[in-house]
């Protein structure tokens, strides 16, 4: 079976979905070839001095990385000669950024456009280590007839995605996608620099047997999480009669990709000690994108409370719990916090 490229994946999925128009298809070819640019950028690694710190803090206070700023503007160039993006919100930039083509053509813009939420680098703390790490994007639709759009724009419940997907920067590079019908994982093919489709369809067990969770911040979650990974960790002598494996890569690529491939459930919940700050994962460019890839893979994704999807964002930077993968370890986790 001949592979398929990415190109020729959208040509096929264009045939069965109305909302895959040109100008979708547009910028997700741009993304990847973003994301394909970034990849080189993390494999060169100390060889380009780019796995120092720099002095610099983002907006969400935490000290930037060489490479956290290297793929930002990566995506922000690919973005600014795409007409069809029309304004982005990154993890790296406080404010809605205005793709430059908006300047040229103020009044020509298509009719297809779009609104991008990014992360451009996931698991920064791993950079300096060799651990995989990984881009976030959603793709939002834009407004009517707003030239510029502003931050309120991006305040959609993420149900609203047309389309989202990461790449992780492992020993190979892994662009996974979805865009409202199935989810699926496409390898570059390093001798031919194209995304081929690798595993297609990817599906999450709805029952689990491995958990991930930083459990140094034990002592500052909510009784009701303490209870469920206390159960998990009495394995086959408590409640839940079977063992349960731990892992904690701190790059939530890595986690969500190995719970699309193996299963489990990844948890970074809001705790007394994040609480003020809502959580510490972001919503618009990392808890909503890994939702909707985790739904349409057959998984749940919550805040232990709510569905994530549902919820209609405050401000662009929001933070949430996050409780994400197999569904039947979402609903109970849920189960134990809405009691
Ligand atoms: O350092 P901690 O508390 O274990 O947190 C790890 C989490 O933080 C993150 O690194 C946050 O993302 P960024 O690296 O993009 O800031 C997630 O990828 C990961 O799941
Ligand atoms: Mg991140
Ligand atoms: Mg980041």
């Amino acid at each position: 079976m001949p592979a398929t490229s990415l190109s020729e994946y959208l040509i096929e999925k264009q045939k069965k979905l109305a909302h895959l128009n040109d100008g979708l298809v547009s910028v997700l070819v741009d993304l990847a070839e973003a994301c394909k640019k970034t990849a080189h950028a993390v494999n060169q690694g100390a060889l380009t001095h780019s796995l120092e710190s720099l002095d610099s803090i983002n907006v969400q206070g935490e000290k930037q990385q060489a490479l956290d700023v290297i793929s930002n503007d990566i995506f922000l160039a690919f973005a600014d000669q795409n007409k069809h993006v029309a304004g982005l919100v990154s993890e790296e930039l406080p404010d809605v950024y205005f793709p430059h083509h908006l300047q040229s053509d103020a009044d020509q813009f298509p009719a297809q456009r779009y609104l991008l939420a990014f992360d451009p680098l996931d698991g920064s703390s791993n950079v300096s280590l060799n651990i995989s790490v990984g881009s976030i994007f959603s793709v939002l639709p834009c407004p009517d007839a707003v030239q510029q759009p502003q931050a309120q724009a991006f305040l959609q419940a993420g149900k609203h995605q047309v389309c989202a997907g990461y790449a992780m920067y492992g020993f190979s590079t892994m662009l996974v996608i979805t865009l409202g019908d199935g989810v699926d994982c496409f390898t570059l093919d390093e001798t031919t620099d194209e995304f081929v489709l690798t595993s297609p369809e990817m599906k999450i067990p709805q029952d689990a047997n491995e958990f991930a969770i930083n459990m140094s911040h034990q002592r500052f979650w909510e009784p009701a999480m303490q209870r469920y990974v206390g159960e998990c960790l009495q394995g086959v002598e408590g409640v839940r009669k079977k063992d349960f494996n731990m892992r904690w890569v701190a790059s939530m690529v890595a986690e969500v990709h190995r719970i699309l491939v193996r299963g489990g459930v990844f948890m970074y919940p809001t705790d007394s000690k994040i609480k003020k700050q809502g959580g510490k994962l972001r919503l618009l460019y990392e808890a909503n994108p890994m939702s909707f890839i985790v739904e349409q893979a057959g998984g749940a994704s919550s805040t232990a409370y709510e569905r994530i999807l549902d919820i209609i964002p405050d401000h662009i930077h929001q933070r949430v719990g996050v409780v994400l993968g197999a569904k039947h370890e979402v609903e109970l986790v849920n189960a134990y916090h809405n009691r």
